[in-house]
């Protein structure tokens, strides 16, 4: 790929429905702003205890909101999505975990994590899947594309101290642009980075970009 000098680095996590927005509208971009596309798979749990911030899922109104708020969103953005029900009881480590490891598999320029990413997704916030257990990391990742074997290899190297630590590091990352939530989107251009928060920051993105937005 010829590099145009402009990196888009997306901090994400799956249980986090704003970065499933973040990421599809994302990748649809960068080949129309001609940017190269991050991924940089994180833990949310992480970013909230480094940055001293708290879930917005735990205030009632803002959960109350946010499930109108994600109805209309998916909508407009063509994403499937709906809450489940026991939201509270799904922890993202062990999928964040294997995303990682894909990761450090992935010779396809972030394709193979793109995939798995996407995957797991659906099953936390259309389908309503687990995303735990080791049957279903396998179903996500035969379905991106991995045979049972290469699987069997990433779940493995997922439980590592390296894959442990690589995550922990891509979340510190995040945290040292003082990052407090996710999506957390840095864009640099000829060596100038600016961070925004959130799903809704694209026209104001465009406009750092010098670009325009339009809904595709
Ligand atoms: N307005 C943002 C909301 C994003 C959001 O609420 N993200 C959650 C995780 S799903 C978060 O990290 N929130 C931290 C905060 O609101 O301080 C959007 O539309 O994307």
């Amino acid at each position: 790929m010829i590099s145009s000098g402009k990196v888009i680095k997306l901090f994400y996590d799956i249980s986090s429905p704003y970065s499933w927005l973040a990421f599809e509208v994302l990748c649809r971009y960068k080949n129309v702003w001609n940017m190269e596309l991050k991924l940089k798979p994180a833990h949310l749990a992480g970013v909230m205890y480094g940055s001293g911030n708290q879930h917005p899922g735990l205030n009632p109104r803002t959960l109350l909101y946010m499930t109108s708020d994600l109805t209309l969103l998916s909508q407009y953005f063509g994403v499937p999505m709906h809450r489940p029900e026991n939201l509270s009881k799904t922890d993202s480590l062990i999928p964040m975990h294997f995303v990682t490891a894909v990761a450090g598999k992935d010779k396809d320029g972030g394709d193979l994590v793109e995939k798995v990413s996407r995957e797991l997704w659906k099953r936390m916030w259309s389908t309503h899947q687990d995303i735990v257990q080791p049957a279903s990391l396998t179903e996500v990742g035969i379905k991106a594309g991995f045979s049972a074997t290469e699987v069997e290899d990433i779940l493995i190297l997922a439980k590592s101290q390296q894959i442990k630590d690589k995550l922990t590091s891509i979340t510190n990352e995040a945290l040292e642009y003082k990052c407090f939530g996710l999506p957390f989107i840095v864009v640099q251009v000829d060596g100038k980075a600016e961070v925004f928060f959130g799903s809704d920051k694209f026209e104001l993105m465009a406009y750092f970009l010098g670009k325009t937005l339009k809904i595709i």
